[in-house]
Formats: structure tokens, C-alpha cells, sequence
């Protein structure tokens, strides 16, 4: 096959050697190639992915842009439908057996965020009843992507993962290398100044206002501390909405948030969170308390007074600190050394600014990623306090099914390495609809009212990026 010769003489043995392995133990090897590439657009790659990898695609994005990952094609899925905690170490059980089993071109020099990794979630609450709009999402689901771009600051690194099974023969397996190869350098562009139309179909507000206010007075009887209640809107397009022109206006409109996005099958879940729930890097881990809000102001005057009066408001320190004390505790639990600042700062994004307390650990040896993520979800940010008594809370009042929202969305590699967010700010796209998802840490002095205000500010980014007009 003169098809053939053009990949590198080195991928060719590491195909055979991998074959040789998957023969040899009569189990699946992965094989990963990296390679260093020219600039590519991950937006424009993942739309020109359309026609191969429809419903298996992935997009990462951290803040001011350093880190994306941009993953097409479900080369490996990883997932299942534990309703127990279990869901969280299933997923590290298997990528345990699996890592075992990975030949790696290049591993000397690897960076982190390239080769062989899983990108996907979990759900927020698998104990609440399933519904519809649901369905096809896991309790946890995780992919290893068959072709991934990694940006690194200015870096653009190719990964094109196999996974070999023993009754794979050696041409085929080069043809998938250098078919994707050759895939991978044409690239669509997107339209993205296009104007969507959209009625907005404003969903059980009432129920919402009413929950809030049933759970203010539980929390005033001292049943709970804090209880955070979302709500969703549904929106209805005239034409069919591209995930990836939503996802390209959330990229440039949202600079400090994570930009996430995860296709399942004809649904697209995207979003712009600027709330980490943990990364961690060999043993050190970084997680973030973001908790109490205030509009942003309309002139850079009124937007610092704002943020003085957000530092210094008691309700939303309260509901702050309440965090604050929850993910010390647990990163305590696992690591040698936490450090934080004694108080909160602002975190400003394009609509919003938010108290904002990092926190920073040392873990000890014998925890893993997925176990932090597990002792972390949810956090009093987007459960509330006692963690029990406010899931349950929520799974009694709130008028929809959160589904993977306000849930652990991210990646993880085969060191251990990773990060994690909550996907907030986010929405999942099917066809015509969109279903956006905003929620309000309750306490005792809350306000239906005003905490029904504070969704809608928190609506912004998504309804922005969709073609929405910004109406207040
Ligand atoms: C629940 C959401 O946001 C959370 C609630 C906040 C609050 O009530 O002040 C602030 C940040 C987030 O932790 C959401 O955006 O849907
Ligand atoms: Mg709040």
C-alpha cells in the first residue's frame, strides 16, 4: 500500500509492538501518537469532524485561553449507571485496568494535556427520577478521543489514539493513523455573526419562586444552612442551532471562564463556568470557592462599587463562607497542607462578579483525582450544607431534573493529572431547543425576588453566545 508510507517508520513499530501485546495477552491495547502540528483552529476542527465523528465530539477551554483540548471520536467509552457513589470509582477502576495497557510514542517529552486521556462527566444527583430530556446521558460518562488537538499557550500538538484489539491486523491499523492524518488539514469555517431567533419559554417560574421561599423558612427552622435551587428555561429557534458557533461566541465572549462542551449523540451540553471545582498536577491541587454575586456595573465606577458592596454584604459572605469551610474540609482530608487567603476576593466575568476564595493542597499519596472529585460533589456552591440533608432538599423542591448540570465535567490522564469544573452557565442544545440551567445558593436571608434576578444575570453568557439580546 503505497498509502502507507508516509507515516513515520517509528508509529509503524509501535503499531506492530502494540499488535504483538493485544495478541500476546488476548486483551486491547491503546496506542498513542503525539506530534507537535502548525496551528489549528479547535473550533474549526471539531465542526470539520462533523460528517466522521457526529455525536463524539469534546471541547476544553481554561481561562484566559492556555490550556484547550479539542476531542473528536469515541475511541474508547468508559461509563455507567451506578446511583451510589460507586459511579466515580467504576470509571477509575477501568482506567486503571486499561492504563496498564498503553504504548505511548514519545513519552519522554509529553506534555500534559496530550496523549492518551478521558474527557467526559458525571451526573449531578443519579438517585433523582430520569427525565427525558435526560435520557442519553449517563450517571458517568468518559471518552478516550480517537484524534485530539491539544493547545498548549501557543503550541498545537496532535494525539491520534487505538485502541488495539487482538483480532486487529497491522494494515488496518496504519490505515487508521494515516487516514486521520490526512483528515485532520481540512477545516470548515464557522459563521458566527449570524442573529438566532428564539421565543423563550420561561419554565415553572412560580415553582421556583415558591421553592425558594419553602426552603428560606426550613432554613430560618434550622433544618439546613444553605440549599442552592436552580431553575431552567427552555428556548425554541427558528433555524437549528450549531454548537459549535454557540461554543465559538462563548470562547471569545467569555475570556475568564472554562469553556466546556460534550456531544452525546444529537445533544450538545456547552457552557462557560468560572468555577473549578479541582485540578490536580502530580500532587498538587487547586480548587475554587465561588459563592455570592452582584450584577456588573454599567460604568467601571459603579462596577467597583458594587464589588465593594458584594465583599461586604453578610448574606452573600454567609453564603460564601459556608463554601469555604466545606472544601477546606475535604481537601483536609486528603492532603498534607491546604492553604487559602483568610478572606474572599471578586472574580468579574463579562456579567457577573462572584466572592472568590482559591484554595491550595498537597495531596497525600493514595488519592487519586476521581476520589477528590467524588468527596468534593457537590460542593455547599452548588448543593448546600449538611451535603445529605440539601441534595435531598433539592431533589424534593426543585421544579426540573439538573441532569449534568452544576455536576464534575473535565479530563483525566494516565498520571493522575487532570481538572475538574462545574458545569454552571451552561445549556444542552437538541435541534430547535435549548435548555439553559441557573441556580441561587438559598439562606436564611434570602429573597425569592432578588435570587430570581440572580439567574437571569446568571442566564447572560448562554443567551448571549446563542444569538440572544442582552434586554436589561
Ligand atoms: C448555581 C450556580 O452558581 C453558583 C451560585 C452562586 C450564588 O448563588 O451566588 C455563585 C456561583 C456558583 O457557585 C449557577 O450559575 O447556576
Ligand atoms: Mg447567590
Amino acid at each position: 500500500m503505497s498509502l502507507i508510507t508516509t507515516l513515520d517508520h517509528t508509529i509503524k513499530e509501535l503499531i506492530q509492538q502494540t499488535l504483538e501485546e493485544a495478541k500476546q495477552t488476548n486483551q486491547s491495547v491503546i496506542v498513542s501518537h503525539i506530534k507537535e502540528v502548525d496551528a489549528i483552529d479547535p473550533l474549526h476542527f471539531l465542526a470539520s469532524s462533523e460528517e466522521l465523528f457526529l455525536g463524539e465530539r469534546f471541547l476544553w477551554s481554561t481561562p484566559e485561553r492556555d490550556f484547550t483540548l479539542a476531542g473528536v471520536g469515541n475511541e474508547l467509552i468508559l461509563e455507567n449507571n451506578h446511583s451510589t457513589i460507586e459511579r466515580f470509582s467504576a470509571i477509575e477502576k477501568e482506567w486503571k485496568r486499561f492504563k496498564k495497557r498503553i504504548i505511548n510514542t514519545n513519552s519522554k517529552d509529553k506534555q500534559d494535556g496530550t496523549g492518551p486521556l478521558l474527557f467526559g462527566g458525571f451526573s449531578f444527583d443519579p438517585i433523582k427520577e430520569k427525565d427525558p430530556l435526560w435520557e442519553a446521558f449517563s450517571e458517568a460518562k468518559f471518552t478516550l478521543p480517537t484524534v485530539m488537538v491539544t493547545i498548549i499557550n501557543s503550541k498545537t500538538y496532535l494525539t491520534v489514539n487505538k485502541l488495539v484489539t487482538p483480532h486487529d491486523n497491522l494494515l488496518d491499523c496504519l490505515k487508521h493513523f494515516e487516514q486521520t492524518y490526512s483528515q485532520t488539514t481540512h477545516h470548515h469555517l464557522i459563521d458566527c455573526e449570524k442573529v438566532n431567533e428564539f421565543s423563550t419559554i420561561e419554565y415553572k417560574t412560580s415553582q421556583w419562586l415558591k421553592a425558594v421561599d419553602k426552603a428560606t423558612n426550613e432554613i430560618r427552622l434550622k433544618e439546613m444552612d444553605k440549599v442552592v435551587l436552580a431553575r431552567e428555561v427552555h428556548l425554541k429557534f427558528a433555524e437549528k442551532v450549531n454548537p459549535y458557533q454557540v461554543l465559538n461566541r462563548l470562547h471569545k465572549e467569555q475570556p475568564t471562564s472554562f469553556i466546556f462542551g460534550f456531544e452525546n449523540g444529537l445533544q450538545h451540553f456547552v457552557g462557560a463556568t468560572p468555577e473549578r471545582l479541582i485540578k490536580k498536577q502530580d500532587n498538587e491541587v487547586l480548587s475554587t470557592c465561588l459563592a455570592g454575586s452582584i450584577k456588573r456595573g454599567k460604568t467601571q465606577e459603579q462596577d467597583i462599587q458594587l464589588g465593594e458592596q458584594l465583599l461586604k454584604d453578610a448574606k452573600n459572605l454567609i453564603e460564601h463562607d459556608i463554601v469555604v469551610k466545606m472544601i477546606k474540609e475535604a481537601l483536609t482530608n486528603c492532603c498534607y497542607e491546604v492553604i487559602s487567603p483568610k478572606s474572599p476576593t471578586l472574580l468579574k466575568t463579562k456579567n457577573i462578579q462572584h466572592l472568590y476564595t482559591p484554595v491550595k493542597g498537597y495531596v497525600q499519596k493514595g488519592h487519586s483525582l476521581l476520589s477528590i472529585v467524588e468527596n468534593l460533589h457537590p460542593t455547599p456552591a452548588l448543593g448546600g450544607f449538611p451535603k445529605e440533608k440539601a441534595i435531598e432538599k433539592i431533589r424534593e423542591l426543585e421544579p426540573m431534573h439538573r441532569g449534568w448540570y452544576a455536576a464534575p465535567i473535565g479530563w483525566l490522564d494516565a498520571e493522575d493529572n487532570g481538572e475538574f469544573v462545574v458545569a454552571i452557565r451552561s445549556g444542552l442544545i437538541e435541534g430547535h431547543n435549548v435548555a439553559l440551567f441557573a441556580g441561587c445558593g438559598i439562606v436564611a436571608e434570602s429573597n425569592p425576588k432578588s435570587e430570581y434576578l440572580e439567574t437571569k444575570i446568571k442566564l447572560k453568557p448562554m443567551m448571549s453566545a446563542l444569538g440572544g439580546v442582552d434586554n436589561e
